[in-house]
């Protein structure tokens, strides 16, 4: 029982991308999912906390990584701010209405907790998450909040480099900032047209970008063809003065079979 209760709580903690860790003294869990069921493991492990238990094994509330989070610094929730108050405007005698702007939600799978992908097995399944997002320590790897404005066919990402993220000594890595771009413009060529993959991305590095700053990634659509679509980025210092990156991406429309199997 106890046994199971534990490769049960392990497992879940794969699944849901939450903390569960052994101590000296047996297992040490922050329940992240509040549920009835009191699970006693009995000595020498202490009680388990309540779960919550869904008959579907994933967490039906999973962490929306783009809300601001202890390790942000001022600049990060700063920033925030100013692009979160952008998604709602004033009207006319009170009240508020949307506004051009979206916050984009987050999560560690690219299709929220969907399984897919050909030939990946079950336990793979079950493990896999998205890049940028694997790294549950607060403030050490991408923190990143997208922002989209569709009318203007475009989007910022507010984006805070990690200690993990290094590169040459003291700045962000390239393959780093290559996957926040490919991110990025991803992020707005399927905001735009739906479901694509990134055929081509082109960048040129013109300044180093010091870890832990807080940069901005600003991508726009150029044009669409067809089933591609082009996006131009540039990564620039938070008060805009630095030019860091420039990119241009392609994006080809996908049928999701291509990635199912079909
Ligand atoms: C919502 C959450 C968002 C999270 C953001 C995450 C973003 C991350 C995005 C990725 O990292 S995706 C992973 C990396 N990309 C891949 O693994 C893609 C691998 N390549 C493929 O699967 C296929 O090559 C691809 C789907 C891109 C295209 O294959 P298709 O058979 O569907 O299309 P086809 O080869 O017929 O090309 C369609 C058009 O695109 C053009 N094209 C394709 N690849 C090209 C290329 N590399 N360069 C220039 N043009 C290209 C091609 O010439 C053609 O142009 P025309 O229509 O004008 O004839």
């Amino acid at each position: 029982m106890l046994r199971r209760g534990f490769q049960l709580v392990k497992g879940l903690g794969q699944i849901t991308g939450q903390k569960f860790s052994t101590g000296r003294n047996g297992i040490t869990i922050r329940p992240l999912l509040s549920t009835g069921t009191q699970w006693d493991t009995g000595s020498p492990f202490q009680t388990i906390r309540p779960l919550t238990m869904s008959p579907w094994p994933f967490s039906t509330q999973p962490r929306d990584y783009s809300l601001p989070n202890a390790s942000w610094s001022e600049e990060m929730k700063r920033l925030y701010d100013h692009y979160n108050a952008l998604c709602e405007v004033e009207v006319e005698g009170g009240g508020k209405r949307k506004g051009p702007w979206r916050r984009l939600p987050s999560y560690n799978r690219t299709i929220k907790y969907a399984t897919g992908g050909r030939c990946l097995s079950k336990v793979l399944q079950a493990k896999a998450r998205l890049f940028t997002r694997n790294i549950e320590e607060q403030g050490a790897g991408f923190e990143y909040v997208v922002f989209s404005n569709k009318q203007e066919k475009r989007c910022v990402c507010v984006f805070q480099a990690g200690h993990l993220l290094e590169g040459p000594p003291g700045h962000v890595h390239g393959g780093a900032i290559a996957t926040i771009i490919d991110s990025v413009t991803g992020t707005l060529a399927s905001y735009l047209s739906g479901p694509v993959m990134t055929a081509n991305l082109s960048i040129n590095y013109r300044s180093p970008i010091p870890l832990g700053s807080v940069v901005l990634v600003h991508s726009s659509l150029e044009r669409t063809e067809g089933r591609k679509t082009f996006v131009t980025c540039q990564v620039t210092s938070a008060d805009g003065s630095k030019l860091h990156t420039e990119a241009t991406g392609l994006f080809v429309s996908i049928n999701v079979g291509h990635l199912f199997g079909a």
